[in-house]
Formats: C-alpha cells, structure tokens, sequence
C-alpha cells in the first residue's frame, strides 16, 4: 500500500543533504573554489581534504603522556619515494577519506530548508585519478593495484548507503595554469612535481568526467551527474564571473531533486 500512495504522488521524497565531491587537478583552486561556496550559500557545510592527517601521521597506542607525537609525514614520503610508499599513502587517503564520508552531518546542517554537503574530493578519485594513475606509472605494481582495487570495492559496496554522492563539480583548468598556481602556493612537499604529473592527472580527469572512457565498478558513480566548470581565469575580483560559477551550482543543486 505504501508503494502504490508513493507512485500517486511520486517518487518518496529524499531525506539528507544533498552530497557533492568537488574534483580537479592539484592546486587547480577547490579550497579557494570552495570558500566561495560557502561566501555564497553560508548554511552548506563543506569537508576539506584531510592533507594534515597525511602531513602528520600520529603515533598510536603509546604508553607516553601527552598529544600523540607524529611519527613522519607520509605526503612528503611519498613524493620523495613513490614506488616505497604509494601503496602506504593510498590505504591511508582512501581511509581518511572513508571516514570523512561517513561522518554524521552536523545538527545545524539538518536544520537549513535544503541542506549541501560538499567534501574536497572523494574515495572515488582517491582510486579513478590518483591511484589509477600511480599504477600506471609503475609507482603501484600489478599486486598492490590487484589488492588496492579489492578491497576498496569491497568496502565501498559494504558502506554503499552511507557514502553515496550526487554529483560532482569538476573544476577544469589546463595542467599549466595548475602548475603557475601550485608554484605560488609553494607547498614544501609539492617542490618536485613537474608539468608532467600535472598534466597526467589532468588526463584522468577528463578521461573520467569529459570524455568518460574511465572504467567505473560502481553503477551509482557511472549515473552521477557532473557539472564541469572552467577555472582558467582569475575571478577573485570578478564579481561578475562569480556569480555566474555560482549560479551554475545552484541551478546543478536544484536539478538533483
Ligand atoms: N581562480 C583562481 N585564479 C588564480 N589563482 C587561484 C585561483 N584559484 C586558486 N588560486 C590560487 O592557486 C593556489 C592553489 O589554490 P587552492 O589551494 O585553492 O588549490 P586546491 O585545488 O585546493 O589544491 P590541492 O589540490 O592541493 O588541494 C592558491 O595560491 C590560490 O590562491
Ligand atoms: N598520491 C596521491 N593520492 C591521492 O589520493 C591524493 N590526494 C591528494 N594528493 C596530493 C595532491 C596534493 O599534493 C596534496 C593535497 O591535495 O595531496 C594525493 N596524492
């Protein structure tokens, strides 16, 4: 019977915030994209990448009184030698952002009339951009991808409910403009990186949300909707062209339903 009033009146209406991954290159703007957001739409709630974790991996169960020590920064370990610790750094970003995932929503994000949640990447790009492309390059072998890839669909199958996204908001500049930005914002890990790596992680992206040829395990991820937005210019004094960016996500939002 509750099927048959549901069909009379339409689909069920759905409870929780709307979900979003913003996607894109290395210092292509999401942190900057995403303050914006905020400016914007105040009462959405937004997950930041947790790249402290990684900078800092805190030693765990010691008997020594006092904060937990960290015990390396495994970013850093990991652009210094990515064929020893690729392996270890996407077991720990794809944990870390498991849990930001699943974290409950805050109280006061229930409360606004149509609620947002926007996290800075996903488990999704942790394995179709970063560690797909680590494989690719030999920096993961062909038995750590083989065990990488299963028990992140495992995990990912057994969280499903819990970690499912809306959409994404893919944030799209050339690998260049990235590397102009990622020089300036001079992050004391990121030294070594060279167009090349900008410019393969920038074909992963559009190989998944552009011309859509990325092999995805995960029917809700193949049907999510995508919005692609151009971040090449500037608009940090351009009013205008904000408004336009912000107008884009909200119309996107609205047609997620
Ligand atoms: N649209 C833009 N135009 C010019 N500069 C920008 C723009 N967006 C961001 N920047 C600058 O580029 C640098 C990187 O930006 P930001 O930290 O937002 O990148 P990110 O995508 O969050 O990086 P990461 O991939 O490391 O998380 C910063 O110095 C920021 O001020
Ligand atoms: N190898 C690897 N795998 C990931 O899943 C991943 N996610 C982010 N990063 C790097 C990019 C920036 O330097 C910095 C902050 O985004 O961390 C990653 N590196």
């Amino acid at each position: 019977m509750a099927l048959s009033q549901r069909s009379a009146s339409g689909p069920a209406p759905r409870r929780g915030p709307r979900r979003l991954s913003v996607e894109g290159n290395i210092a292509v703007g999401k942190s900057t994209f995403v303050k914006l957001l905020l400016k914007t739409f105040p009462e959405w709630h937004v997950s930041a990448e947790p790249i402290t974790t990684w900078q800092n991996i805190q030693a765990v169960g010691t008997p020594i009184a006092g904060p937990p020590q960290s015990v390396g920064n495994l970013l850093d370990m990991m652009y210094q030698q990515p064929s020893r610790w690729s392996y270890t750094f996407q077991t720990f970003s794809f944990l870390s952002r498991l849990r930001t995932q699943l974290a409950p929503y805050p109280e006061s994000l229930l409360q606004g009339q149509k609620p947002v949640h926007v996290f800075e990447r996903s488990v999704y790009s942790d394995r179709y951009i970063f560690a797909k492309n680590l494989f690719e390059n030999r920096f993961l072998n062909d038995v750590e991808w083989a065990v990488y890839q299963n028990w992140h669909s495992f995990l990912l199958q057994e969280f499903h409910s819990r970690i499912l996204l809306d959409g994404f908001i893919y944030l799209q500049a050339s690998p260049q403009v990235c590397l102009k930005r990622l020089r300036q914002r001079a992050r004391a890990e990121e030294k070594g990186v060279q167009l090349g790596y900008l410019e393969q992680l920038h074909a992963q992206h559009e190989d998944w949300f552009i011309h859509k040829v990325t092999e995805l395990h995960f029917e809700t991820l193949k049907k999510a909707p995508v919005l692609v937005l151009d971040i090449n210019e500037d608009f940090s004094e351009e009013a205008a062209r904000q408004e336009e960016l912000m107008t884009k996500v909200n119309t996107f939002v609205k047609n997620l339903g």
